[in-house]
């Protein structure tokens, strides 16, 4: 029988830095996320970074959780919920990280009688720290616990027409009550080096950003070029102009070069160049989370009003909006029918 996966990143059990430290530690010492060799990962890691950062992370998450729990769990949750409405097959929800374990997804479908699984990373981009991650865990667990189980892996899918459409539409629906003169496409951040690391030719990429718009096998895994082209196709089915557009990354750690222009610097440069009301996009998420309603709708507002900027708005991800799940659904009945996956 044929069953699907969801995967998202996970949250804390709960927003208090007791709980953050387990939770940050595993996901930290994730070689696709801090990619440092062990011995030099475990002091960043455990010396450096979990000796403050759960208390201030877990700061951060109060100020968003649910009475229900994490709002990235939650809204995951409803999604899944609402999928299996859609479709005969069981449909199961895990976490890279905490404690909704990929292992437990997938003995979850096992016991359903599943052996053969569409595995879905939700995330519409490739990197290795988010797509990838998701998919060389899930493949390690099969090996070692399922091995009678079939793995398939649905594309990301930053370019998928349908998922374009839908994305597009839930922009233009929230802008419907917000007379922006600006729009802010603020993806997640990865460090420079991660662009390189992916590059399968090892040539190709360039930090400048300079090829991501030439065409290259490259693209296939390049987290830059993924987020240009849902930019650039979402800005031609809105109809915007260049001017009226700009793309950013959020969420970096201190250290290394991140993806440039950084967030938090382009609400300060709009602001000071004019711009008084302010849209903020996130599509490198499907479900709000920390990175969207901690940093981008509160910090990013006070940021962007604090610099002389007057009106700002913060547009949802697609959470579990009918019409977003209406595409999942249409992607794994048609796997599972013809065994085709969107492109
Ligand atoms: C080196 C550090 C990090 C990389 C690289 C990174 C990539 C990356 N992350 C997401 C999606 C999410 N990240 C979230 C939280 C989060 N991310 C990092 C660090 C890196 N992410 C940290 C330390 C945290 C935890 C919170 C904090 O302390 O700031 C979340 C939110 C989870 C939630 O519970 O709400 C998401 C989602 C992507 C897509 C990505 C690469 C493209
Ligand atoms: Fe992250
Ligand atoms: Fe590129």
């Amino acid at each position: 029988m044929k069953g699907v996966l969801l995967v998202n990143l996970g949250s804390p059990e709960s927003p208090t830095a007791k709980d953050l430290k387990p939770y940050l530690d595993e996901f930290l010492m994730d070689e696709r996320v801090i990619d440092a060799p062990l011995w030099l990962r475990n002091i960043i890691v455990r010396g450096i970074i979990l000796q403050t950062r759960p208390k201030k992370s877990a700061e951060a998450y109060a100020k968003i959780w649910w009475d229900e729990g994490s709002p990235l769990i939650i809204i995951s949750e409803r999604f899944t919920d609402k999928l299996r409405k859609q479709t005969d097959m069981p449909v199961a929800l895990g976490m890279r990280y905490g404690t909704m374990s990929i292992k437990k997804s997938l003995q979850e479908l096992r016991d359903k009688g599943v052996e053969d699984v569409l595995l879905v990373p939700l995330y519409p981009h490739y990197a290795m720290s988010s797509y990838e991650t998701v998919v060389v865990k899930a493949m390690e667990v099969q090996k070692e616990f399922f091995p009678q189980t079939r793995l398939t892996t649905l594309p990301a899918f930053y370019r998928n027409p349908e998922y374009i459409k839908v994305l597009s539409k839930s922009i233009a629906d929230g802008l419907k009550n917000f007379d922006y003169d600006h729009i802010l496409f603020s993806y997640h951040g990865i460090p420079e080096r991660h662009i390189r690391k992916s590059d399968p030719t090892s040539y190709h990429c360039k930090i400048d950003g300079s090829c991501c718009t030439i065409n290259s096998v490259a693209h296939h895994s390049c987290y830059r070029h993924q987020v240009y082209k849902t930019t650039e196709l979402v800005k031609a089915t809105l109809g915007l102009k260049d001017e009226q557009v700009s793309l950013s990354f959020q969420s970096r750690l201190a250290g290394d070069p991140w993806l440039k222009p950084y967030t938090d610097y382009e609400f300060e440069r709009l602001a000071k160049e004019g711009v008084k009301r302010l849209a903020v996009i996130t599509p490198a998420f499907v479900a709000d989370c920390l990175e969207t309603l901690e940093e981008i709708a509160m910090e990013g507002k006070d940021q962007f009003i604090e610099a002389g900027g007057e009106n700002y708005t913060h547009i949802p991800c697609l959470n579990d909006s009918d019409a977003w799940v209406q595409v999942m659904a249409n992607w794994v009945k048609d796997w599972e029918t013809t065994g085709r996956l969107p492109s």
